[in-house]
């Protein structure tokens, strides 16, 4: 829809503007940056481009192309510059077997219909045009409130109440850091996490010291906090002796990890697939025996840093391959940090058509600052466990150019602005963050711990 033809919506979208600017300098004036906008303070007009944006339809993966600018729409090749061209290239269900599963979960749901159509909008250098409102919800001066309150609804309406928050910064976050971090700085971030409010923290790995020195101490740091109380402490066993090792040094939750992509199970426990699969047969059986719940990490799901896109056929494949040897939870990982809405959305329908959405959960890296929008659709989607990293610590030692995961501050901020409960307390995981990060010399890579020590730093010149 063109704006000339209606120089009254054009005065109304601009006075909307002007009102919206004038409330946003009140609120962050008011506000300094103590607390995320929530959707509420938000005006209307902003609620509706947030839809938009984060409209999960917009773009979906060519899996036979899928070099990270390239996306396709509905049959539509689209470029980097965000063009969409058509084309008579033939998709069918066999080729993109998440599509079937696309129509049937769209039906009367909030990522419905209207949703998945969005991305059928043009999109100029980022920003979707405006055809959103013309061609969907038909925005013109006469929707009253209670259309934007609908819309409003259904952008909610899949997001939970409650989220976890899987803690993998002792792990995830320390196994690439190349100077060894004394086991005693291991122990207290440990323990200045779990006062934070964080249930479930992933300790260590109990691999092998040859391939991650950096967590040869898992013995001792398991010993040390095993009896935190009221905290579940999984730790990374990739095979029967790693199980065994972290038994026998009280662990009494544990964690496997497969990849969707054969290169990199290779280059990672040097193993192909069905290997991979078989050796972690042989753990979930034994931690059957001992009541040991184990969960289950599927690696480059939207990339690999050897082979490039990753088909979500091959993810739920290797997700449903843990679920059915007893994994209660698949953690789903963006190991390279390649994934956007536009991926990770087909990726999680082809993986929740057999593993339900309630055992899923999403890790994300930030390589492309993608984390947060991509937490977001898995939220929509039904998805309630998060996994990150205090500070954004990591990334993996068999991945190249993979960079630190979500900060799990960032991850807070954005749940506590949406009114999701995590029943962390932001302020502690930020001190844990700002612990940790000293002991590495750097920065945190937390955006949300940096503006706050801006704040608290600019606070103390006045
Ligand atoms: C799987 C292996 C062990 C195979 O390693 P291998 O060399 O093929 O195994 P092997 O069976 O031939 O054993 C070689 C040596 O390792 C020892 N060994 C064997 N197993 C263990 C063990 N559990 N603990 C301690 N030692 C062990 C074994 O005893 C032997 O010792 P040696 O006789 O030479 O002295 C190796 O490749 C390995 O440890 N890889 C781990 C790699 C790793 O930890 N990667 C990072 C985690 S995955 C990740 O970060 C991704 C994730 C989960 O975060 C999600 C995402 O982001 O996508």
């Amino acid at each position: 829809m063109g704006f000339e033809p209606y120089p009254s919506l054009l005065r109304f979208f601009l006075r909307t503007l002007l009102g919206f600017s004038f409330l946003l300098t009140i609120h962050i004036a008011m506000s300094s940056l103590e607390e995320p906008l929530g959707l509420d303070k938000l005006p209307s007009m902003n609620t509706m481009d947030r839809i938009q944006r984060f409209s999960s339809g917009a773009c979906r993966p060519r899996v036979d192309n899928l070099g990270m600018g390239q996306c396709w729409i509905d049959g539509r090749s689209c470029s980097t510059s965000n063009s969409c061209n058509e084309d008579n290239e033939e998709y069918t269900a066999e080729t993109f077997p998440w599509r079937r599963h696309t129509r049937s979960l769209s039906r009367g749901d909030s990522f419905n219909q209207k949703n998945m159509t969005m991305g059928r909008n043009s999109m100029k250098f980022g920003m979707i045009d405006n055809s959103f409102c013309a061609s969907d919800y038909h925005y013109s001066p006469k929707s009253n409130n209670k259309n934007i309150q609908d819309m409003a609804f259904r952008f909610m309406k899949g997001i939970p109440k409650f989220v976890k928050i899987v803690e993998v910064g002792p792990r995830d976050g320390l196994q690439n850091e190349k100077n060894i971090v004394p086991t005693d700085v291991k122990i207290e971030l440990i323990h200045r996490l779990a006062s934070s409010g964080l249930s479930v923290i992933e300790a260590t790995s109990f691999v092998s010291p040859k391939w991650v020195p950096q967590l040869a101490d898992a013995k001792d740091v398991m010993q040390a906090v095993h009896n935190l109380g009221g905290i579940r402490l999984p730790v990374l066993t990739p095979n029967l002796k790693g199980f065994e090792a972290a038994i026998a040094a009280g662990a009494r939750e544990v964690a496997i990890f497969a990849a969707a992509s054969e290169s990199f199970t290779k280059s990672n426990i040097n193993c192909s697939i069905g290997e991979s699969l078989a050796r972690y047969r042989a753990v979930t059986r034994a931690a059957k025996e001992l009541s040991i719940p184990v969960r289950g990490y599927v690696s480059c799901v939207i990339g690999c840093p050897v082979e490039g896109p990753i088909a979500p056929s091959k993810v739920a494949y290797v997700a449903k391959e843990l679920y059915d040897m007893g994994c209660f939870e698949i953690s789903l990982g963006d190991t390279i940090g390649v994934g956007t809405p536009g991926t990770v959305v087909p990726m999680l329908l082809a993986v929740m058509a057999v593993v339900p959405a309630e055992k899923l959960a999403v890790h994300f890296h930030d390589t492309y600052g993608q984390s947060l929008p991509n937490i977001l659709v898995s939220l929509q989607m039904g998805i309630s466990a998060v996994d990150s990293s205090v500070s954004g610590l990591g990334g993996c030692p068999y991945a190249k150019g993979a960079s630190g995961n979500v900060a799990t501050e960032d991850v807070v901020y954005m749940l506590n602005g949406l009114g999701v409960n995590t029943n962390v307390d932001l302020g502690k995981l930020m001190s844990a963050g700002e612990f940790i990060s000293k002991h590495l010399g750097r920065p945190s890579g937390s955006k949300t711990a940096v503006a706050f020590s801006r704040v608290t730093a600019d606070a103390s010149k006045i």
